[in-house]
């Protein structure tokens, strides 16, 4: 389970992140909801450490991030637009002792990519797919997800959400934030929004479903009044 615990963040005089605590458990899809600006990417970046909240803990199992077990998948590229496919995945080998060539080979062929393009030639879809593939192939227990449909055309979000519910993300935790909820709204087994840096709700999807007959997107109406 990854445990964040009271965490706030300021970016110079703007409180960003204000006393923010929850869980997201291992082998079920958490998804962080909130209107732009509301902090979700600030939180994954977080809990990785690239930009550290000043106060709070990030526990991963009971203990402090262990960057082997959690991958995280920005909305960009981190690496250098000249580099192919295939520079990237050797990088990653070399950095990442878990990395699974296999794996990201299987993802390769799934989402059709060619090892040898260059990032700069590939459209957004496309290297929203590599960066996935690049992420999921680190073997991690947790998987932190940053709008991994960003750009994405609609059959290749359909290929991504089966890639969800396959074997490949079997046992993986993860966290994600979209603003693309009925894309995803069937897998996501909890919900926590997020209004201007504090958590306003916090529930189990199915719960509401079937107690409540409402979907994410009718709880995100009733408490940001859209
Ligand atoms: N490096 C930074 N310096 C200053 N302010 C920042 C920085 N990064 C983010 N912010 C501010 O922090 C707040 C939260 O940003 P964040 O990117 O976490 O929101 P978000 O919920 O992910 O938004 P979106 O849905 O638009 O991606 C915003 O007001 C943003 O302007």
């Amino acid at each position: 389970m990854i445990e964040v615990l009271g965490v706030k963040k300021r970016y110079r005089k703007k409180q960003v992140i204000e006393d923010v605590s929850f869980t997201a458990q291992k082998g079920e899809i958490t998804c962080l909801i909130g209107l732009n600006g509301t902090g979700k990417s600030t939180i994954l970046k977080g809990i990785m450490g690239l930009t550290p909240f000043d106060q709070g803990t990030v526990l991963v199992d009971g203990k402090p991030i262990d960057l082997n077990r959690v991958a995280f998948v920005p909305d960009h590229s981190t690496f250098p637009i000249h580099f192919t496919i295939e520079q990237c995945e050797a990088f990653m080998r070399d950095f990442y002792p878990k990395f699974d060539p296999k794996l990201f080979a299987r993802l390769v062929d799934e989402f059709k990519l060619f090892p040898e393009d260059k990032l700069n030639e590939l459209s957004k879809g496309t290297l929203a797919k590599v960066n996935l593939a690049l992420g999921i192939a680190q073997d991690p227990d947790y998987l932190l997800l940053d709008e991994p449909f960003s750009g994405i055309d609609v059959f290749s979000k359909e290929q991504i959400v089966e890639l969800f519910s396959s074997d490949v993300m079997e046992d993986r935790g993860v966290l994600i934030t979209t603003h693309e909820i009925e894309d995803i709204e069937y897998l996501v087994d909890k919900a926590v929004m997020l209004n201007r840096g504090r958590i306003v709700r916090e529930f189990d999807v199915e719960d509401v479903r079937f107690i409540h007959g409402k979907s994410i997107v009718d709880v995100m109406r009733e408490e940001y009044g859209a």
